[in-house]
């Protein structure tokens, strides 16, 4: 891969000697685990490096490179506080590893930054962002750093880029995986669950391995639910619990879309669940959602409208909006991102939920065990959640439900190898779509 070779903004930052004895260790032991020692209280101090080389103004002497590095780069900073912001930090929580992947894509450009301001985690959480990219995006993920950088983020303690799994997701405590290669024209899905299979297969691995044995990790790259699920099975020492797939941007859909049709600001829909695969099979459940805590069926009378118009707007959503954009969504997807992890990680209001693609073994709605699986959760704000108990069905939502699970069955036998049940059978349903692809 190209010698990434530092900016010249990273070069002007000035090193500590703990910071240099730091980098020194970085760069000849570049795949072990960095512990950052709290710095003594100097004022912006950072620390950058590369490991193909390393161009850092005087004092500092130029490293030369070391044969026995592996290939990768790796771009880090490291910030420390003034006096007067130790006071402040004295409150602060522990630090926390949040690891990304395609985070030189569209929806990361979104995302980190939300992640990095505080509005996600909270403004007393400082955190690390592990970014992993591939060697056809390093260069970009330089830049992305760089930006990060500039933003002067009190709470982003530390930024590392790298193309190893087994690297970016040492430590991880949260897990988000966006990177997945999208499908091209003339491409079966097929072999889209084939090549964006054997990544989150490998990612699987590489969480297992070295990630915190509580990680969270939420699966975007689509297909987002197989994802999910082949991500888990290859993570056997990770509760199958802690996997998600993002259903929260449909269910955000949803809500708007309900809203505008009942005249009512969407804060005042609650309760809506969406059921199944993020493709154009899912179903958004107008049978127990509520606006303005009546169901939606009381307040909107239109049955048609919200079997036939509403539906299909919601799991076609994003593929109108490709058309319009020529891209897919990406500031609205972080947004529900951003919701899905707060949802985790603040206690869910009395009486409300939120849906997200889970783990449906044990679940009390009769979904076939073993898949990733929209449904109705719960959190009290530890990170875990429940599934709801006490939602109804009628003839409509079981038929739709059926149809969105048997989706996701075939996807599942289509990579079966995947995921340690054998040889792989691709049926695939002929209108199985993503949301972008119609
Ligand atoms: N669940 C949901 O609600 C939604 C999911 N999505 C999905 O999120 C994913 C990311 O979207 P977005 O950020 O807009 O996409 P981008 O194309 O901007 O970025 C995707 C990233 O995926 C990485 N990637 C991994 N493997 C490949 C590969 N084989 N070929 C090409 N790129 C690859 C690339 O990074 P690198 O080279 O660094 O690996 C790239 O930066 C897509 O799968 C998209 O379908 C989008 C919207 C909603
Ligand atoms: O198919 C895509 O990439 C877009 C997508 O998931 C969505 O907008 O819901």
């Amino acid at each position: 891969m190209a010698v990434a070779e530092l900016s010249s903004s990273y070069t002007k930052t000035s090193l500590h000697s703990s910071q240099l004895s730091f980098l020194s260790n970085r760069l000849s032991n570049p795949s072990r685990r960095i512990d950052l020692q709290p710095l003594p209280p100097t004022r912006n101090a950072r620390v950058v490096c590369s490991v193909a080389s390393i161009q850092v103004q005087a004092p500092v002497p130029v490293l030369a490179e070391d044969p026995k590095m592996k290939p990768e780069c790796y771009g880090v900073f490291y910030v420390t506080y003034d006096l007067k912001a130790e006071e402040k930090t004295k409150t602060w929580k522990k630090m926390i590893n949040i690891a990304v992947s395609g985070a030189a894509g569209m929806i990361s450009n979104h995302l980190l930054f939300k992640l990095a301001s505080g509005e996600v985690f909270g403004r007393d959480q400082p955190i690390a962002l592990k970014l992993l990219g591939s060697e056809r995006s390093f260069q970009a993920l330089e830049g992305v750093a760089m930006e990060l950088e500039d933003s002067l983020y009190p709470l982003l303690k530390e930024v590392s880029i790298g193309i190893d799994p087994y690297d970016i997701f040492q430590d991880a405590e949260w897990a988000l995986l966006i990177g997945a290669k999208p499908r091209g024209p003339g491409m079966e899905r097929a072999d889209l669950l084939e090549i964006n299979g054997k990544i989150f297969a490998e990612q699987g691995k590489a969480l297992n391995a070295v990630a915190s044995r509580n990680v969270k990790v939420i699966v975007v790259g689509n297909p987002c639910n197989t994802n999910a699920l082949i991500c888990l099975k290859n993570a056997p020492n990770i509760p199958a619990k802690n996997f998600h797939a993002l259903t929260r941007l449909d269910e955000n859909r949803a809500k708007c879309q309900l809203a505008l049709k009942a005249g009512v600001f969407y804060d005042k829909v609650s309760n809506m669940t969406i059921w199944g695969n993020h493709s154009t099979t899912l179903v958004p459940d107008f049978l127990n959602g509520r606006i303005d805590a009546l169901p939606v069926k009381e307040v909107i009378k239109d049955t048609k409208w919200l079997e036939e118009d509403f539906t299909e707007k919601i799991q076609k959503r994003g593929g109108v909006l490709i058309k319009k954009w020529g891209r897919s969504s990406a500031a609205s997807t972080s947004v529900s991102i951003v919701d899905a992890i707060r949802s985790l990680v603040t206690p869910t209001p009395e009486g409300d939920w939120f849906s997200s693609g889970v783990f449906t073994n044990g679940n009390p709605y009769g979904v076939a065990e073993e898949l990733v699986f929209s449904m109705p959760c719960r959190s009290k704000g530890d990170g875990d959640y429940e599934l709801v108990k006490g939602v109804i069905f009628d003839d409509y939502l079981l038929k739709r439900i059926t149809k969105t699970e048997a989706e996701l069955l075939a996807e599942k036998r289509c990579v079966a190898h995947l995921i340690g049940e054998g040889i792989a059978v691709c049926d695939l349903p002929e209108d199985t779509m993503l949301p972008g692809e119609m």
